[in-house]
């Protein structure tokens, strides 16, 4: 069973009036698919804050993450720069998707078409606490791949 959802108060701006607003594709879909508010061409390696005609008030407490959708990403080579994309709950303005054409050919968007997907996450804040000393672990100061590739055991 899903968690109960939060309610997003939508509002169209005059760009969005006729469009579906973001909506679930199925039952147990984790995004919302979001449509685009324009017409507009992406050329190979460039990007483009794409218009969807919607501003959002997420509720206090949570935020909208724009993540792209694997579908385009696979045949079309179109993602998110940014992604997941962070909407605060206090962004009134209009909700962009910031999308970048990685794939060889230009990429032809018309109004309407999906072009992401929203999901609702709970926000946890945390606070900065400053300190002279902090304790030891078994990774220490190794990162950045210090741990190495392959599993211990791995045969190909
Ligand atoms: O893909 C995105 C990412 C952000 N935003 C909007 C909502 C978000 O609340 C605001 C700020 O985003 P972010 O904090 O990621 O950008 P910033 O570069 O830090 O800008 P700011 O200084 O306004 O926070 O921009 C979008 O519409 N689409
Ligand atoms: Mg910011």
């Amino acid at each position: 069973m899903p968690l109960p959802a939060v309610d997003i108060e939508v509002k169209r701006l005059p760009h969005g009036e006729g469009l579906p607003l973001p909506g679930y594709a199925t039952e147990g879909a984790a995004g919302m698919d979001v449509v685009s508010a324009e017409d507009v061409t992406i050329d190979s390696m460039a990007r483009h804050a794409v218009a969807t005609g919607l501003a959002l008030a997420i509720p206090a407490g949570y935020e909208v993450q724009v993540r792209p959708r694997s579908g385009l990403a696979l045949k079309h080579g179109i993602t998110l720069p940014n992604t997941p994309g962070t909407i605060d709950s206090d962004y009134r303005g209009e909700l962009k998707v910031i999308l970048i054409n990685l794939g060889a050919a230009p990429f032809e968007i018309r109004r309407g078409d999906r072009i992401a997907q929203l999901v609702v996450a709970p926000v946890q804040t945390g606070r900065m606490v400053e300190v002279d000393v902090l304790d030891e672990t078994a990774r220490g100061a190794g990162g950045f791949g210090s741990t190495g590739f392959r599993m211990e055991g791995a045969t190909s």
